[in-house]
């Protein structure tokens, strides 16, 4: 049977930056593979860039404005490529060409984790789709598999390193022995950081794409605010070695876990076993870490960063919307994976009810009975020691002691904490970090 001749799907591009650029390029490149797939071509028909003039006889073969507003305005776009970044004015422009009846596809994590709810129910009113495969681990359809390929599954967790930025420099600090400075200004200068590197190395970038991950895993609503954030900023090359002497790798992870009672939604550094294969994820690559009742775990693995990696993702929601324009809105995938008035109430929980194992650096005077002090202290909130590390001190007034704590709520260990910092032989604040087995035994 012939197929009717339709013309191309019509795409306004905002932003010529890294993924910008390299969707220009994927799209250009791969044309007759991804007409062969759609059955049309997609064609980028207008885009905005910030100073045309620096485009340098670029040829984007389209319109080309310096006014996004313009692109979203147009009567002849169908779907909107948000690449810009930031919240405004790429907030207002989704929402914008939302209420034109257009499709939009985007990588900026940032606002689907602020402001995901009122973007896609605006989506759902109109009928339209707001794609965000690039927004998650880059290149890595993750999006695609929890959405789709696990939707039978009852997801219980997952966990994943999700920012490359942080995983290069843990990478760097333990098998180049760099300083935590000289690792980030490497990443800085290899394009993996964001604009501000502080949402990188303090982990909002990470909490941007874990918060969206749990919505699509669990169905619930997106909920940044309550998401616990805490980054590699305070990480010494030391806790790297020490955490290796113990059978450790630090990893920057997101945790996302549902409970009879609530979520887990956290973002920290944290210690797992060498031997788990999320470990040897090195460098600016990413991983996660799916557990579903029937099919246990799945991991999925690539470049969560850099401009051809996001833009496979982005080109992929391309040809899933060209897919779509002809089918019945109420037959979509829905956005966050389970239907808008199914969503669940789970409530996030509060750190304190989190339980983990624990690794702590503690600084202390160097005298007899300093580490007597801090053992009575967790033993009073009921909290036991598995592993000790104590490297001679000679001469040092200040001698760093390792402990490695059994499971325990952290609730209980924020109050043993709060008064082992109050000893008065203990010189700096203690360095607290999880340690977390992820399916296998811490
Ligand atoms: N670079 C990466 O590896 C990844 C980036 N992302 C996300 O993709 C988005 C874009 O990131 P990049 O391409 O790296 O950023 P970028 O800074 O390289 O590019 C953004 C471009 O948008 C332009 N722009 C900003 N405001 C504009 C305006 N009002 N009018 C016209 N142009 C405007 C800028 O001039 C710049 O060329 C961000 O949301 C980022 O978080 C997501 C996954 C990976
Ligand atoms: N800065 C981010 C880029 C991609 O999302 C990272 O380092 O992962
Ligand atoms: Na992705």
């Amino acid at each position: 049977m012939s197929r009717p001749v339709m013309g191309p799907v019509r795409v306004g591009l905002l932003g010529m930056g890294t993924v910008g650029g390299g969707t220009v390029r994927v799209l250009r490149r791969n044309a007759g593979e991804i007409a062969r797939r759609v059955g049309r071509e997609i064609v980028i028909a207008q885009a905005a860039v910030r100073n045309p003039a620096r485009l340098q006889g670029l040829d984007l073969g389209c319109l080309v404005t310096s006014d996004p507003f313009a692109v979203v305005r147009n009567p002849e776009i169908d779907v909107v490529v948000e690449v810009m970044g930031g919240i405004e004015p790429a907030r207002s422009l989704i929402l914008e060409a939302i209420a034109a009846g257009k499709h939009v596809v985007t990588a900026n994590k940032a606002l689907l984790a602020e402001h995901g709810n009122v973007i896609f129910a605006a989506a759902q009113e109109q009928g339209v789709v707001v794609a965000f495969e690039a927004a998650v681990a880059g290149g890595i359809p993750i999006i695609k598999a929890i959405r789709e390929g696990l939707a039978g599954n009852r997801i219980q967790w997952l966990a994943g390193i999700i920012n490359g930025t942080s995983n290069y420099i843990l990478t760097q600090m333990r098998a180049e022995a760099k300083d935590f400075p000289s690792a980030l200004a490497e990443a800085q200068r290899l394009g993996y950081a964001e604009a501000d590197p502080g949402l990188d190395i303090d982990g909002g970038d990470a909490a941007h794409k874990l918060t969206l991950l749990a919505s699509i895993a669990f169905g619930i609503p997106v909920d940044f605010a309550h998401c616990h954030v805490e980054g590699i900023r305070n990480l010494d090359r030391v806790d790297v070695v020490y955490a290796e002497d113990l059978g450790y790798r630090i990893k920057l992870l997101g945790i996302a876990k549902r409970r009879a009672d609530g979520v887990e939604l956290r973002v920290h550094p944290t210690l797992i076993p060498e031997r788990h294969l999320l470990a040897s994820v090195e460098g600016p690559f990413n991983a996660v870490l799916v557990d579903g009742d029937a099919v246990g775990q799945t991991l999925y693995y690539g470049r969560g960063a850099g401009a051809e990696p996001t833009a496979s993702a982005i080109v992929a929601d391309l040809v899933d919307v060209a897919r779509t324009l002809t089918a019945d809105p109420s037959n979509r995938v829905p956005h966050l994976a389970f239907q808008p008035d199914c969503m669940s109430a789970l409530p996030l929980l509060p750190m304190a009810a989190v339980e983990s194992a624990y690794y702590l650096r503690i600084h202390a005077h160097n005298r007899p009975g300093v580490l007597a002090q801090v053992a009575t202290v967790l033993a009073e909130h009921d909290i036991s020691i598995e592993a000790l590390v104590q490297k001679e001190a000679g001469a040092a007034a200040d001698v760093p002691i390792v402990l490695l704590l059994h499971r325990c709520r952290e609730g209980d260990l924020d109050a043993a904490l709060a008064r082992i910092q109050a000893l008065p032989v203990v010189t700096r604040p203690v360095l607290r970090l999880r340690v977390e087995g992820l399916g296998e035994s811490a």
